[in-house]
C-alpha cells in the first residue's frame, strides 16, 4: 500500500529497542491524500505549492493543511529517519509498500523493508543534480547558480556521448564522428579547435567504446548461436537489433525523478563519463548517477541487478606510464541499499529546494580543499554573504544588490516549480483533460516509422479531428504510445505539423499516437544564470543605475535621423547618445521597428557591433527586416550568397541572425547563422558579424553568452521579467530598451500558485510579481528623462485611436497624418463600405448580444460574429483581413467552428504585435467580467489597438457596463 500525504505537524526522531537491537524511528503526522494499493490510482496532489482543490473520498482536501481528516501516523523506521528529519509541516510525503496498523482504534502506517519514503514527490529532480549533489550539495547550487559554460571538454563530453548513441544505433564510427564533429563546428570554432584535432580527439575515446561495443556483440552471438544451434547464416549483428537502445528518458512519477540514461543494455543502465578511472569500482557519483536510472527502469517494470560504468579515457591511457585499472568498463551490482540511498539524497535536495534554503557544503561531507570550485564557491559566498563550508572571499554586494537576487532567486525558483507541476500533470491528468488544456495531440493514428541513414527514426501519423494545440513545428515534445510516462515514449522532435500529418524524428522508434508538451527547464535555468551574471559579473556602472545609485547619462547629439517624426528623431539620438541606457516608450503602430532599425543603422555606421534582440521570434526577424531595409538591402538571390548589406558610406554590414531553422522566417533564413561547418569560418561568421539578431532566450545561450556588444536593443522590453532583459543587456555596454508596459506584461507561469511551506529566515513568501514587472517599467518610472514617447501611429483610423489614446496614453497619441486617420475599408481594393449593413459602415461599432450565459464559451456571440464575418466578404473584404479576438481559449474554438480558416481567431497574447484590417472582439462577458482579458485592462488595450480601419466590438453591454473602464468603452463605440 502506499500511502501519501501533507506533514501536519512537528517530526522527533527517537531511539526504540526491539526484539531486534536498537532501532530508530519517527513518527509523522500527516494528514492523507489518498490510500491506495496502486500508484497508479493516487491521483491527488497535496503539493504545497498546488492550490487546487481535489474532492477525495475522504472529503474535500485542499492545500495547506484544510483537510477534512485528522492527521494519522506514519513511521517512519531506520534510515528513512534521516529523510524523516528534513520534514516541515505543509510538506508532501509518500511511503510505498507501507503496512497498515491499528492502533487504540486509529489507523496508522509505517515502512517496511521494501518501502521507500519521498519527499516532496512533486519536486522533480534531474539526475545529473544529484550527481552534482552527492559530490556536494554546494557545488550543485553553483552549477545552477551559473549554468554550464562553453569549454572544450563539456563539448568533447557531448560529442563523444552522441557517438556513442550512433554506435549503438548501428552508425559506421568514421562517419558518425565527422558528421558530429561538422555539426558542433561553430562550438568548436569559438573554442579554437580544428575539426581535425577534435575528430582525433573524439576517436580515441570512441575507442572505448567500439572495444565495448565488440565484447557486447561477442555476447549477443553466443546467445544467438545457442539458441539457433547449427545454423550458419552470418547473422550480421547491430547494436540497435539487440537488447541495447541509445538514449533514453525516464520520468518518475513515484521518485520525483527524471532523466536521460545514455544507454540501457539489457535492462540496465550505461553510463558513459569521458574522464579515466584507473580503480577497479566505479566513481561513487557514477554508480549514484546509474542507480538514478536504475530506480527509474524498475519503476517502469524492470529488474536491475547491475549498472556500468564507461570510463571512455581509459583506453586511450599509455599502459607503460599508468598504474592501475585500465578497463573502461566497469560494471557494478546494483543493491537495494544503493538504490534507497539514492532515494534519501533525492530527498535532501528536495526537502532544501522546497524550504528555499542555499546549501552550505556542509550538508556533504566533501573536502573543499580537493575540489576545483573552490575558489567560486568562495566568491559566490562572499559577494552573496552566503554561509559557505570553503569560506568567503571578496567584498560582500551591497544590501540592495543581495535583497534583488534573493528576491529574483525566489522568483524564478517559483517558476521552476511551475514547471515541475507540469510534470505532474503528463500522468495527473488523462489524455482528453491534456487535450482539452492544449497541453497534447491525442488519438492520432501511427502510419510509420523510418529508419534514418543516421541511424534515427522518422515518425509519421495522422492527425484525426481538427484538435488545435500549443505545438509548434521545431518544438521538442514526448512522442509516446498512448502514455508519456507509463507507455513507450520518446522525447522527438515535431518536422513537420499539417492538418492532417504530423511527422517527428526520434533517437529511437516509436508506434506514436499521442504528443505531450514537454516541459522545459532550460527558460528557469537561463533566468537564473542571467541573474548570476548580473550581479555577480555585471559592469558596477550598469548596477549604479539598475540600482538608482546613478542618473543614466547622454551625449548630447545634433543629427537628424528621422527628419518626419521628431519623437522618432528624439528616441535615435538618445539611442545613440546613450552612455548607459535608453528607454523608447512605442504604443501601438507607432513606428518602434522603424526606430530601432535607424537606430541600428546610425551605430553601425558608427563602427559599433550591435546585438538585435526581442522576446519572440517574429519580433526579431521584424526589427531585422527593418533594419536590412534600412541598410538598403534588398533580399534577393545575392543576399543568398552573401548576406552583406551596405551601409551609408556603402561598405559592407555582415548581419547574422541567430536561432533554429524552425524558429527564423523563411525570408530571413539567408542570414541565419548555420551552427555546422568548418570551425574557424563559422566562428570567423559571427565573430565578424557588425549585428547580431537573436530572441532573448537564445542571447541566455552558451554560444551567445561568448559574444560582447558595444549596444543592445531589445524590443518587445515589456513582454521581458528583469532576469530575462538582463539575458541580452548582460552582453552589451550600454543598451536600449523598446517596448509599451500599457500592453501586455511578462508572462509568469508561477502566479497567485507559489507558497513557501517553512518561515524560516527568508521566510517572506516568493513574490511572483516581481517577475510580472518589467526592467522596462521600471526604468521609465524612474529616470522618465531616460526615455521618449513616440506619439504619432501609422495604424489606426482616428476613431478606433481615440479611446486607446485617452485611457492609456493621456490622449498624447495621434495619427501620424492625414490618411492615416481617415483610412477606411474603402481604401481596399474591392471592397465597397455601403455594401455592408449600416452599422458596419463606421470604424468603430458596438453589437449588443446578450449572450448564452455560459462561462467560457458564447454560442451566440459566436454566431452573430460568424454572419457578420460573412457580411465583410460579401461587401468584398478577404477573410484573411478579418480577426477575432476572443478572451478564452474555449471560444477562440467555438469561434473557429463558426468561421471560415482564414480569419485569424485567437486570445489577445496571441494577437500582440500584429495588425489586421478588421478586428471584432467577443467579450464572451457574463455578470461578473472574469477572464484575463477583464483582470488586466492592458489586455483591452491590445485588444482595441489591432485594426487599421475597422473595430467590432460584440458582448453583453449590461456586463460590460459595470466596470467603469467597459462603461467608457462602450460610450466611445456607442457615440
Ligand atoms: N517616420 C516614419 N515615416 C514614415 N513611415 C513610418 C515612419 N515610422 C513608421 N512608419 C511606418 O509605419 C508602419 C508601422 O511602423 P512599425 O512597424 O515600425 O510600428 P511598430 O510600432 O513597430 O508597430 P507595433 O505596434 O505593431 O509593434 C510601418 O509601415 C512603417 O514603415
Amino acid at each position: 500500500m502506499h500511502v501519501r500525504g501533507t506533514v501536519a505537524g512537528d517530526v522527533e526522531v527517537r531511539t526504540v529497542s526491539t526484539s531486534y537491537g536498537e532501532s530508530e524511528l519517527a513518527e509523522v503526522p500527516v494528514r492523507l491524500a489518498v490510500e491506495s494499493d496502486h500508484l497508479d490510482d493516487v491521483t491527488t496532489t497535496t503539493s504545497p505549492f498546488d492550490a487546487a482543490e481535489t474532492e477525495t473520498d475522504g472529503g474535500t482536501l485542499s492545500d495547506g493543511g484544510a483537510h477534512a481528516a485528522d492527521p494519522t501516523t506514519i513511521t517512519l523506521w531506520n534510515k528513512w529517519t534521516e529523510s524523516a528529519e528534513l520534514l516541515e509541516p505543509g510538506m508532501e510525503l509518500l511511503v510505498t509498500n507501507a503496512e497498515e496498523d491499528e492502533f487504540r482504534g486509529e489507523q496508522q502506517y509505517a515502512t517496511t523493508g521494501d518501502s521507500y519514503v519521498v519527499v516532496a514527490p512533486s519536486f522533480h529532480v534531474n539526475v545529473t543534480a544529484i550527481r552534482n549533489w552527492v559530490e556536494c550539495p554546494r557545488l550543485y547550487y553553483l552549477n545552477k547558480l551559473s549554468g554550464v559554460p562553453l569549454n572544450y571538454p563539456v563539448v568533447k563530453g557531448t560529442l563523444v556521448h552522441e557517438v556513442f548513441g550512433d554506435l549503438l544505433r548501428g552508425r559506421d564510427l568514421e562517419e558518425s564522428i565527422d558528421a558530429r564533429v561538422e555539426e558542433r563546428g561553430l562550438e568548436l570554432g569559438l573554442l579554437g579547435e580544428t575539426a581535425d584535432a577534435v575528430a582525433e580527439d573524439v576517436r580515441e575515446n570512441a575507442t572505448a567504446i567500439e572495444g565495448w561495443l565488440e565484447q557486447g556483440r561477442l555476447t549477443a552471438e553466443n546467445e544467438e548461436t545457442a539458441a539457433t544451434a547449427g545454423d550458419d547464416s552470418e547473422a550480421a549483428f547491430t547494436p540497435a537489433e539487440s537488447s541495447w537502445r541509445s538514449e533514453q528518458l525516464l520520468i518518475s512519477e513515484t521518485f520525483g525523478i527524471r532523466g536521460r540514461a545514455d544507454a540501457v543494455r539489457r535492462g540496465a543502465p550505461v553510463e558513459l563519463k569521458t574522464g579515466k578511472n584507473l580503480k577497479k569500482e566505479p566513481r561513487f557519483k557514477d554508480k549514484v548517477q546509474a542507480a538514478c536510472y536504475a530506480l527509474l527502469l524498475e519503476e517502469h517494470g524492470g529488474d536491475v541487478d547491475t549498472g556500468t560504468l564507461l570510463y571512455t579515457k581509459n583506453s586511450a591511457l599509455d599502459r607503460n606510464e599508468e598504474t592501475g585499472d585500465l578497463t573502461p568498463a566497469k560494471e557494478f551490482s546494483m543493491g537495494d541499499g544503493l538504490l534507497k540511498f539514492v532515494v534519501r539524497l533525492r530527498n535532501e535536495l528536495a526537502a532544501m529546494e522546497v524550504s528555499g534554503d542555499v546549501p552550505t557544503g556542509y550538508e556533504g561531507s566533501a573536502k573543499c580543499e580537493y575540489c576545483f570550485e573552490q575558489d567560486t564557491c568562495m566568491v559566490v559566498s562572499g559577494r552573496l554573504d552566503q554561509e559557505s563550508k570553503a569560506g568567503q572571499i571578496g567584498q560582500a554586494l551591497p544590501a540592495a544588490e543581495r535583497e534583488y537576487f534573493d528576491r529574483f532567486y525566489r522568483a524564478i525558483e517559483a517558476e521552476r516549480r511551475a514547471v515541475h507541476r507540469e510534470f505532474a500533470k503528463l500522468w495527473e491528468q488523462d489524455a482528453q483533460e491534456r487535450a482539452d488544456d492544449d497541453r497534447a495531440l491525442i488519438d492520432l493514428a501511427f502510419l510509420e516509422s523510418t529508419e534514418l541513414a543516421e541511424g534515427r527514426w522518422e515518425l509519421r501519423a495522422r492527425r484525426t479531428g481538427g484538435a488545435t494545440s500549443k505545438l509548434r513545428e521545431g518544438d521538442l515534445v514526448l512522442a509516446s504510445n498512448g502514455h508519456p510516462v507509463r507507455g513507450s515514449a520518446e522525447l522527438a522532435r515535431i518536422e513537420r505539423l499539417d492538418e492532417d500529418e504530423i511527422l517527428l524524428t526520434a533517437d529511437e522508434p516509436v508506434e506514436v499516437t499521442r504528443l505531450d508538451v514537454y516541459p522545459s527547464e532550460l527558460t528557469t535555468d537561463r533566468l537564473l544564470a542571467a541573474l548570476h551574471d548580473a550581479l555577480l559579473k555585471g559592469d558596477e556602472r550598469r548596477k549604479d543605475v539598475l540600482f538608482d545609485r546613478a542618473e543614466p547619462e547622454f551625449e548630447p547629439l545634433e543629427e537628424t535621423f528621422i527628419p518626419n517624426n521628431d519623437a522618432q528623431d528624439e528616441a535615435v539620438r538618445k539611442a545613440v547618445g546613450a552612455d548607459d541606457c535608453a528607454l523608447i516608450h512605442g504604443p501601438p503602430g507607432t513606428g518602434k521597428t522603424y526606430t530601432i532599425a535607424r537606430a541600428i543603422r546610425a551605430m553601425v555606421e558608427r563602427g559599433e557591433r550591435v546585438l538585435l534582440s526581442a522576446f519572440t521570434n517574429r519580433a526579431v526577424d521584424n526589427a531585422l527586416e527593418a533594419l536590412l531595409d534600412q541598410l538598403d538591402g534588398e533580399i534577393g538571390e545575392d543576399s543568398v550568397a552573401s548576406p552583406a548589406q551596405r551601409n551609408g558610406d556603402g561598405e559592407a554590414v555582415d548581419v547574422v541572425r541567430v536561432g533554429s531553422e524552425s524558429g527564423v522566417r523563411e525570408d530571413m533564413q539567408p542570414y541565419r547563422l548555420d551552427r555546422a561547418g568548418d570551425p574557424g569560418e563559422r566562428a570567423a561568421t559571427l565573430q565578424n558579424a557588425q549585428v547580431v539578431a537573436a530572441t532573448t532566450a537564445t542571447c541566455g545561450s552558451r554560444v551567445m553568452k561568448e559574444q560582447r556588444f558595444d549596444a543592445a536593443l531589445v524590443d518587445e522590453a515589456a513582454q521581458l521579467t528583469e532576469p530575462g532583459t538582463h539575458a541580452a543587456i548582460n552582453l552589451a555596454d550600454r543598451f536600449v530598451l523598446v517596448g509599451d508596459h500599457e500592453q501586455l506584461p511578462p508572462v509568469v507561469q508561477s502566479e497567485g500558485g507559489t507558497r513557501r511551506v517553512s518561515s524560516g529566515a527568508n521566510g517572506d513568501e516568493p513574490r511572483a510579481a516581481d517577475l510580472t514587472e518589467s526592467l522596462f517599467e521600471r526604468l521609465v518610472d524612474r529616470y522618465p528623462e531616460a526615455g521618449v514617447m513616440l506619439t504619432k501611429q501609422y495604424r489606426m483610423n482616428q476613431r478606433i485611436q481615440a479611446f486607446a489614446s485617452q485611457e492609456f496614453y493621456d490622449g498624447k497619441l495621434r495619427p501620424a497624418s492625414g490618411d492615416v486617420a481617415g483610412r477606411t475599408l474603402d481604401d481596399l481594393s474591392g471592397v465597397t463600405r455601403d455594401d455592408l449593413p449600416t452599422e458596419l459602415r463606421d470604424a468603430v461599432t458596438f453589437v449588443d448580444v446578450d449572450g448564452d450565459g455560459s462561462r467560457y464559451t458564447d454560442s451566440e456571440e459566436a454566431a452573430r460574429i460568424a454572419e457578420m464575418v460573412e457580411e465583410y466578404r460579401a461587401a468584398g473584404l478577404d477573410a484573411a483581413d478579418i480577426g477575432v479576438i476572443a478572451p478564452f481559449r474555449a471560444q477562440v474554438s467555438e469561434l473557429s467552428k463558426h468561421v471560415p480558416d482564414e480569419v485569424a481567431v485567437d486570445t489577445v497574447d496571441r494577437f500582440q504585435g500584429s495588425s489586421q484590417e478588421v478586428i471584432i472582439v467577443s467579450f464572451t462577458a457574463t455578470d461578473s467580467l472574469e477572464g484575463p482579458i477583464f483582470e488586466d485592462y492592458r489586455r483591452i488595450n491590445v485588444a482595441l489597438t489591432r485594426p487599421k480601419r475597422a473595430l467590432v466590438l460584440v458582448g453583453d453591454a449590461n456586463a460590460l457596463a459595470t466596470d467603469p473602464v467597459y462603461s467608457r468603452m462602450l460610450e466611445w463605440a456607442r457615440r
